[in-house]
């Protein structure tokens, strides 16, 4: 029998079995069976040369963006809207075959926003080319669920008697953003959701602490009462897994599927904005409602209708923390940023010197640090300082005792301010600092 019929008998199972006290052993046990197929059916059989199929596409950019969505719903529309790069469209299924990619420009970065054919309920299983399009989706850094606004719409029908009736028909672009969520899901995306462990050091956003171990049987802990699972039920999926050795420590109510992600640990987190397309063709109040719902951006391509919010949601989304450099005594360079971002390789003062040489980092004595990371200005940081989209940092190297880098505050007329605030004596001893806070950080409250 195949992975994908043991699923099925698995999921026919869990169906046909009842939810209670008796049966809830039986049905995670039964769960962490699905998850360990599933994580089988995603390794790349055996032998299969990868490539050939138009997927592989190179990361470039700062960041990488996936359009996921159903067949027609505007994702090559809207790729050839925002980055310039044609993506053939047209009015039937599947015009889309491959992964075709395009950069979008924007806040002196560059993201890379990849088009990919649509899927449909069983993608996972690998109909269509769902398993490749979900495979991109899983190595991007942020998700665009497009869907089509106008599936929503009222429909006007006649009555028998010649009046006009409104009907509501479902909600078909709800049912699609379920479906496909679903369809992630099952292959360990998770989308919009905290992960249940991180980084140790990072424990206090730690949902679940699980650690296997050599010896010493299981050590069941829970820093609150749980509803969800039991001493029994953990020893239990862990018997599935075959783990008799490790810690387990609850730190929140967390559920079996939280527990199974852990132990899977093969989970991606990814954020994702829901993209509602074609609102040109419904009415106000449906607009209205869509754009209301949490995480999304309601569009039209062809009336080119709110791409710049869509933008600016996206780049919120993607967390990107912009630095600028500034040799001493030199001008800022403000067309350059290092960039760096929390998901990937973080953000401190040591991942921004390792960002601009990896040797840089055993020279570097402090940082100064202007912007909204900083408690005043400068502010002298060690390598662990994390770092804020906008900042701006002078590197001071250890021996040479002499000032390398100076980066500084974006949106000032240099010259000019330094002038007029010089005098008060607030960045006399670094007569190239920021004179001056910008819109955003005089918003940012400043820690004291
Ligand atoms: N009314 C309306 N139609 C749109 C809009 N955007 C795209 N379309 C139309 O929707 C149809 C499908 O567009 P595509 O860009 O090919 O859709 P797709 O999601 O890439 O489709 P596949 O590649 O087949 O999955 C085309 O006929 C577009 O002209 C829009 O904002 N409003
Ligand atoms: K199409
Ligand atoms: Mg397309």
């Amino acid at each position: 029998m195949g992975i994908i019929e043991r699923i099925k008998e698995i999921e026919a199972e869990m169906a046909r079995t009842q939810k209670n006290k008796a049966t809830e052993y039986h049905l995670g046990q039964l769960k962490a069976k699905i998850a360990k197929l599933r994580t089988q059916l995603l390794e790349p059989p055996k032998g299969s040369s990868a490539g050939g199929d138009g997927f592989e596409v190179t990361k470039f950019g700062h960041g990488r963006v996936a359009l996921i969505g159903f067949p027609s719903v505007g994702k090559s529309t809207l790729l050839t809207m925002l980055t310039g790069t044609h993506s053939e469209a047209a009015s039937y299924e599947f015009t889309t075959l491959t992964c075709i990619p395009g950069i979008i420009h924007y806040n002196d970065t560059k993201i890379q926003l990849l088009d990919l054919p649509g899927i449909i309920e069983g993608a996972s299983e690998g109909k269509g080319r769902g398993r490749q399009v979900i495979a991109v989706a899983k190595s991007s850094d942020l998700v665009l669920m497009v869907l089509d606004a106008s599936k929503d719409a009222h429909k006007v029908l006649l009555s028998t008697d010649g009046h006009a009736v409104m009907m509501f028909i479902v909600a078909i672009s709800e049912g699609h953003r379920q479906i496909l969520t679903r369809e992630l899901e099952s292959v360990g995306l998770r989308l919009n959701k905290r992960p249940p462990q991180v980084s140790s050091f990072l424990t206090v956003v730690c949902v679940i602490y699980f650690k296997k171990k050599k010896t010493g049987g299981i050590s069941f802990n829970s820093t609150l009462p749980l509803t969800h699972v039991d001493e029994k039920l953990c020893y239990q999926i862990l018997h599935e897994y075959k783990i008799h050795n490790a810690e387990v420590l609850f730190r929140e109510d967390a559920t079996v599927d939280d527990l199974i992600d852990v132990i899977e640990g093969n989970r991606k987190y990814i954020k994702c904005v829901y993209v509602y397309n074609k609102i040109d063709v419904i009415g106000i109040d449906d607009v209205d409602k869509l754009a209301r719902r949490p995480n999304s951006v309601v569009i039209s391509c062809n009336l080119k209708l709110n791409l710049d919010r869509l933008l600016s949601k996206m780049w919120e989304e993607m967390g990107l923390v912009r630095v600028y450099t500034k040799p001493q005594g030199q001008q800022p360079d403000f067309s350059d940023p290092v960039v760096l971002s929390a998901d990937r390789g973080g953000c401190t003062v040591e991942d921004f010197c390792n960002h601009i040489h990896r040797n840089l980092i055993k020279d570097v004595k402090y940082v100064l640090v202007w912007g909204t990371s900083a408690r005043h200005y400068p502010q002298h940081c060690g390598l662990g300082h994390v770092l804020q989209d906008e900042d701006v940092v002078q590197i001071v190297k250890k021996k040479v005792f002499k000032t390398v880098l100076t980066m500084v505050l974006r949106p000032i007329d240099w010259v000019g301010q330094e002038k007029e605030e010089g005098g008060r004596g607030r960045f006399k001893s670094h007569s190239t600092a920021p004179a001056r806070i910008s819109d955003r950080q005089k918003k940012a409250p400043l820690k004291t």
